[in-house]
């Protein structure tokens, strides 16, 4: 198949181009490089644009056929969305329909999305499965929201199928070592630890013990970019064959939920084997963190088929500290 990954420069998106690629398919990524990186594409062919020009696009869509886009390309920064809400509007939604109307004028109809557990805002229960109320507290998740909303309209209207991906906590790294987590500024919670542990940073600060959690800190559900990749082939596959249509939403985690403090007290292990060690400090909460998010992917099990192959969290850290060490040798 020939496939179009926009955003296949930044995090999710290059692990997604190099399995793509693997699995036999032709890639073409987009990418403005805003957070991505040229380095991170090293299979396919890399057009270095915006998803705001509509003359790029179509150019694109008259130049190749696709069989399907996946669509990883956003702002994410949940903080940043509030202070700068139109910046998440205007990118992850408006840019994302000049995406859906070229694909619709080009008859292109499968389409993959990443979504978000933010969507579902303060959870009524967990696991969260889809049939959970999507409240979402901050212009990120509403802007992934309304994609998703977007979506199923299109399907009505234009008969394009979709499939949302609403991913629980991404991390670790491609277990063969080529590409890895990077994002200026980090915000992630795994890669921080890491980048205390190798000397990058100071510290880890722990944002809250005061949660009603087993040890106080925030429980979320971490789960393996390899496995949220695999899903997404799923995903393409299923609408490719036409077994899935219309607009399909699935959640994706492991199911198993790990405290701030569990996460560190792995990290410690593994990187002890290496003679390093991690200062922790203790944080204020961090505005906007719900105490606990866990999925219940049950649905993405049984329609797709999906098995997740990395869920054990040492795994998870143990791929994303070796990038760590790569990262900084490299930067050294
Ligand atoms: N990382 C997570 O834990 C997580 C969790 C849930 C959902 N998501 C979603 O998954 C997707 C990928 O996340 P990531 O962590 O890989 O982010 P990332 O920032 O590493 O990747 C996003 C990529 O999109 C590109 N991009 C952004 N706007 C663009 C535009 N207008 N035109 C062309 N390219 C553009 C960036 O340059 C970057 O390469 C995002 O949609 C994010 O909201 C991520
Ligand atoms: O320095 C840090 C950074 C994070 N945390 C905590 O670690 C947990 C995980 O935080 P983080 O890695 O930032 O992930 P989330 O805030 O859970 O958000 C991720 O997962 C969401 C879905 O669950 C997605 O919507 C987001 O895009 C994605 O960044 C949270 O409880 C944070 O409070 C700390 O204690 N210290």
């Amino acid at each position: 198949m020939n496939i179009l990954v926009v955003g296949g420069a930044g995090y999710i998106g290059s692990h997604m181009v190099k399995m793509l690629a693997k699995a036999g398919h032709d890639v073409v990524v987009l990418d403005n490089l805003s957070t991505g990186f040229r380095s991170a594409v090293k299979y396919g062919e890399l057009v270095v644009g915006d998803l705001a020009d509509i003359h790029l696009l179509e150019g694109l869509f008259a130049k190749h056929s696709f069989d399907g886009v996946m669509h990883f390309a956003a702002n994410s920064l949940v903080g940043e969305s509030v202070d700068y809400p139109s910046k998440y509007y205007r990118n992850n939604v408006s840019n994302t329909l000049n995406l859906l109307d070229v694909m619709v004028r080009h008859d292109v109809r499968h389409f993959i999305f990443s979504s978000t557990a933010a969507t579902f805002g303060e959870p009524d229960y967990t696991p969260i499965d889809e049939a959970h109320p999507q409240r979402p507290i901050n212009p990120y998740g509403a802007s992934k929201l309304m994609v998703e909303r977007i979506l199923k309209d299109y399907a009505t209207a234009y008969g394009l199928n979709s499939v949302c991906l609403r991913y629980f906590n991404a991390c670790g790294a491609d277990p063969e070592g080529d590409l890895g987590e990077n994002h200026d500024p980090e915000t992630h919670l795994i890669p921080l630890i890491l980048q205390a542990a190798s000397g990058r940073r100071e510290a880890i600060t722990v944002f809250g013990r005061d949660y009603a959690t087993a040890d106080g800190s925030c429980v979320r559900d971490y789960i393996h970019i390899q496995d949220l990749c695999s899903a997404h082939l799923l995903a393409l596959e299923h609408l490719i064959t036409g077994a899935g249509q219309g607009a399909l939403a699935f959640n994706l985690g492991n199911g198993a939920g790990y405290s701030v403090q569990q996460v560190i007290e792995v990290v410690k292990r593994v990187v002890a084997e290496d003679g390093c060690e991690l200062v922790v400090k203790e944080g204020e909460r961090r505005a906007g963190d719900p105490a606990i998010l866990v999925a219940d992917a049950t649905q993405a099990r049984a329609v797709l088929g999906w098995q997740p192959f990395y869920d054990d969290l040492e795994t998870i850290i143990r791929h994303a500290w070796a990038w760590e060490l790569r990262d900084k040798a490299l930067l050294s």
